[in-house]
């Protein structure tokens, strides 16, 4: 039986992933990323990446769960191997406080990161804005090197890259018997998803050496994330704003907020303004749908609106992605093999 050619939309870290994924399991198909921009300029490569789970109201937690959990195994397989600095994976450990008592003390993915515990009253004397803390260790990627590094490896195995922007994705029906979309925000001009919307998030990435421990207020608006380059300091969450030009005010309020929970980032320097827009949606859209035209059928999987949380379950939905190609390559196969009876 010839090989299914896939073509997989997007070349962020949704996209990038799933054609990894797809590639490597499933041996009867060939994979070509088609995208309008590579890293370094997509969203993913502005993003913090911190495996620090996000909810999704529209997902069942212990789906959710599950591809925080198979995220957190992956890349812990990788930061405990040769290919850690090449991939730029590496765990940090660090607090997350709150200045009121949260409802979710114990939160769902407490069992998945490392060593998740309440911090003591010693440890909470250095926030006395802050009455509750927890204290755990997580994996961080440096994004333009994991990316790079998801690149090479697709590369490596056969796959094929090209940079083109799609209009619509029938265009891609007469060189593709299967496309997955990992178009993000695309998503909303390309399938007309009015459900998904941008949440325009600026980072500062600043040279504080000194600064190895991760702190982000449970509010989920200051944020200090130590890296392996540099130190990510966010941030800013602004619904339904698409402007990608770094506004000088929130800068100057996302430095004092950090400085105010470290004060030693007073003395950072290099500062690098960063702006992304959060692909966001209320579930991350995992589904297959047939496009029909003048009655000829595309098969389409759906992999976008990962929101806040990309960093954070891309593995897991990767692979489910990947689940559902199967699927549409055996009713591809089955079809053919009826019509030759
Ligand atoms: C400031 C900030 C900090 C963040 N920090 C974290 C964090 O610490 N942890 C975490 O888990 N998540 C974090 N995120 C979220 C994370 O960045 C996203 O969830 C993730 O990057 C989404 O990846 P994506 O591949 O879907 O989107 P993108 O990276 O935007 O990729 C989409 C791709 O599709 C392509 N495309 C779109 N439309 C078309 C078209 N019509 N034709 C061809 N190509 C097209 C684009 O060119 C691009 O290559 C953060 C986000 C921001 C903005
Ligand atoms: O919330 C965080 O800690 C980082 C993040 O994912 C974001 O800014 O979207």
């Amino acid at each position: 039986m010839a090989k299914q050619k896939i073509a997989v939309v997007g070349a962020g870290l949704i996209g990038l992933s799933t054609a990894v994924y797809i590639s490597e399991s499933i041996s009867k198909c060939s994979v070509t990323v088609i995208s309008d921009k590579f890293t370094p300029n997509t969203t993913s490569d502005v993003a913090a990446g911190m495996l620090i789970p996000h909810t999704y109201l529209g997902i069942p937690i212990h789906q959710q769960k599950q591809w925080i959990r198979e995220t957190f195994d992956y890349l812990f397989e990788i930061n405990n191997s040769s290919e850690a600095s090449d991939a730029g994976i590496h765990l940090v450990s660090g607090w997350q406080i709150f200045k009121t008592i949260p409802d979710e003390v114990l939160p769902f993915w407490s069992d998945v990161v490392l060593g998740f515990r309440s911090m003591t009253e010693e440890e909470l004397k250095k926030f006395p804005q802050h009455r509750f803390g927890q204290a755990f260790t997580t994996l961080k990627c440096d994004c333009p090197s994991y990316l790079l590094w998801l690149e090479k490896r697709l590369k490596g195995n056969g796959s094929q890259v090209y940079a083109r922007r799609i209009k619509d994705l029938w265009e891609l029906h007469s060189k593709y018997d299967i496309v997955v979309n990992c178009s993000g925000i695309g998503s909303r001009e390309l399938m007309g998803d009015l459900e998904i919307y941008p949440v325009r998030g600026q980072v500062l990435k600043v040279n504080a050496p000194w600064v190895n421990h991760f702190i982000r207020d449970g509010d989920g608006l200051t944020y200090i994330y130590p890296g392996i380059h540099n130190v990510t300091l966010g941030g800013t969450r602004q619904k339904d704003n698409w402007s990608l030009s770094p506004d000088p005010r929130s800068s100057k309020d996302i430095f004092d907020r950090c400085c105010a929970l470290e004060p030693s980032l007073q003395r950072a320097q290099d500062i690098k303004e960063r702006v992304g827009v959060r692909p966001t949606r209320l579930a991350v859209r995992l589904q297959k749908e047939i496009l029909v035209h003048d009655g000829k059928k595309l098969p389409v999987v759906h992999n976008y609106g990962h929101g806040s949380g990309g960093f954070s379950v891309h593995r897991g939905t990767a692979k489910e992605a990947a689940r559902l190609v199967g699927e549409c390559i055996a009713a591809l196969e089955g079809a053919s093999s009826k019509a030759k009876l």
